[in-house]
């Protein structure tokens, strides 16, 4: 599938200008971008056909695993994973124009939990004791705070959100690493994959994977020497709570390569054999937007 043909229409975590936003502008293009307030909203959009795709961040580097794409997207969706976006995050703090003098005495610092998280050694050593307050999305916080002047407090939200609130930047880069990147996943009802376009690398295929029940020794060494005789690369595995008893996971496996390969159709059968129960949520390139 080619983006040039057509504009599809496409569901992200709003407000305008939050990562997400800058995320799907940077692979579909400013056209046809529908914002939600919260990410399941956007898996349901996507889910109940209401927009074709939606794009959700799934992980970042600081913090790991988006708690909520997670469960909306495992736990019992029918979506397909048809791109991956990579972006670099570089975290502000950003205050009300009127309240520049006063930035030392805020009573609050607002923003999406994941981008607090990532600031976090910045608010230990400058702002302790701060409350720290959850929004939905960086914007969101943003855009709060444009709304708000009579109150002191401060966004942790990007650039085009400064521009776009017409806030004051108080400080630039608070993020506690400097290698902050995040993963968002375009979903589609369809198992599809946009087509490679520049120096996209080879192809990834995320899947879930669960053990049986009777879960005996030496089960997940099986499950991984399944892909390595095959010389399969994995690029990430990770177990999640199946959410049905204390000690009950799944694992999320991506794996470097198309699951139409032979080699990966032989790896699902001999899965299947060790009695485990395998999910594709597709095959897609990376874009990398760094
Ligand atoms: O709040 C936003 O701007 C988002 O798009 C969400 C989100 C996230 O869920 O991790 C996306 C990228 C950054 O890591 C911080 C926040």
């Amino acid at each position: 599938m080619s983006l040039t043909t057509y504009v599809p229409s496409v569901a992200y975590l709003g407000p305008e200008a939050s990562f997400s936003h800058v995320a799907a502008s940077r692979f579909f293009g400013k056209e046809g971008l529908v914002p939600h307030p919260t990410i399941p909203d956007c898996i349901e959009a996507v889910a109940k056909g209401q927009v074709a795709y939606a794009i959700v961040p799934l992980e970042n580097a600081l913090e790991g695993s988006v708690p909520l794409t997670i469960d909306y997207l495992f736990h019992g969706s029918d979506l397909f994973m048809t791109a991956e976006v990579k972006l670099p995050i570089e975290q502000h703090l950003l205050v009300h124009p009127q309240n520049a003098e006063r930035v030392k005495e805020i009573d609050s610092i607002q923003s999406h939990p994941h981008a607090l998280a990532q600031c976090h050694k910045y608010f230990q050593y400058h702002y302790r004791g701060v409350p720290l307050i959850q929004k939905t999305s960086t914007a969101e916080a943003a855009r709060y705070v444009s709304e708000h002047p009579e109150e002191n407090i401060a966004a942790v939200a990007n650039l085009l959100a400064a521009k776009t609130y017409d806030l004051h930047m108080a400080e630039e880069r608070i993020h506690d690493f400097h290698f902050n990147h995040t993963r968002f996943v375009v979903l589609s009802l369809r198992k599809e994959k946009f087509e490679k376009i520049g120096r996209s690398p080879e192809p990834k295929t995320t899947l879930m994977i669960r053990l049986p029940e009777d879960d005996e020794s030496g089960k997940l060494h099986q499950i991984l020497s399944v892909f390595a005789w095959r010389r399969l690369n994995l690029s990430k595995i990770e177990s999640r709570p199946l959410k049905t008893g204390l000690g009950n996971y799944f694992f999320i496996v991506d794996v470097m390569e198309d699951e139409m390969n032979p080699m990966m159709q032989g790896a699902f059968e001999e899965l299947a054999a060790l009695d485990c129960t395998i999910q594709s949520f597709g095959t897609y390139y990376v874009y990398d937007y760094s």
